[in-house]
């Protein structure tokens, strides 16, 4: 065959993943982080707690959804915050962000991960997975004003 080398990177055969997650904000402005487990992916990072969005879902049912099913908490409202694409080496993820404010329950590692309430200053790119450094970075912007 003669086929011509392809200059850029193969991105179309990545499978792309939609992801909604959710910054869960109390009235002292910090915000409830899960630490991903052993056997996850970024294992030990932290993360927004949320999940894949399953077929015939929105965005919004699916970070309903995880938030009752990793957190235990019953949200009652959720505002898009950020949306995203992020190329990781063997996927796509679209992210879906939202700030969540107001829920009933107490927010506790229901399936065995850590839960840590953070301020929203003292957030720390490092200790999350690379698709979230922009926002973490807006997120400590925001905090100072
Ligand atoms: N929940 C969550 N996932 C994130 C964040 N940042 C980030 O890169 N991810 C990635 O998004 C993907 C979503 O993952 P997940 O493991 O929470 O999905 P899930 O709850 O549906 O879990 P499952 O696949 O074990 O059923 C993972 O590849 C994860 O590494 C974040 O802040 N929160
Ligand atoms: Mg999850």
């Amino acid at each position: 065959m003669n086929e011509k080398p392809n200059p850029k990177p193969d991105t179309n055969s990545k499978p792309l993943v939609q992801v909604a997650a959710a910054i869960i904000r109390n009235e002292f402005g910090q915000i409830y982080l899960a630490q991903r487990l052993e056997g996850q992916d970024f294992a030990q990072a932290l993360e927004f707690p949320g999940g894949k969005v399953d077929k015939g879902e929105t965005p919004e049912q699916a970070v309903a959804r995880e938030l009752e099913e990793e957190v235990g908490i019953h949200i009652l409202g959720a505002f898009p915050y950020e949306h995203f694409t992020f190329e990781y080496p063997t996927k796509i993820i679209e992210f879906f962000f939202y700030l969540v404010e107001e829920w009933i329950g107490e927010p506790f590692g229901r399936e065995g991960q850590e839960g840590f309430w953070i301020e929203q200053s003292e957030l720390d790119p490092e200790q999350f997975p690379p698709a979230n450094e922009q926002l973490i970075k807006r997120l400590r912007l925001e905090a100072q004003e």
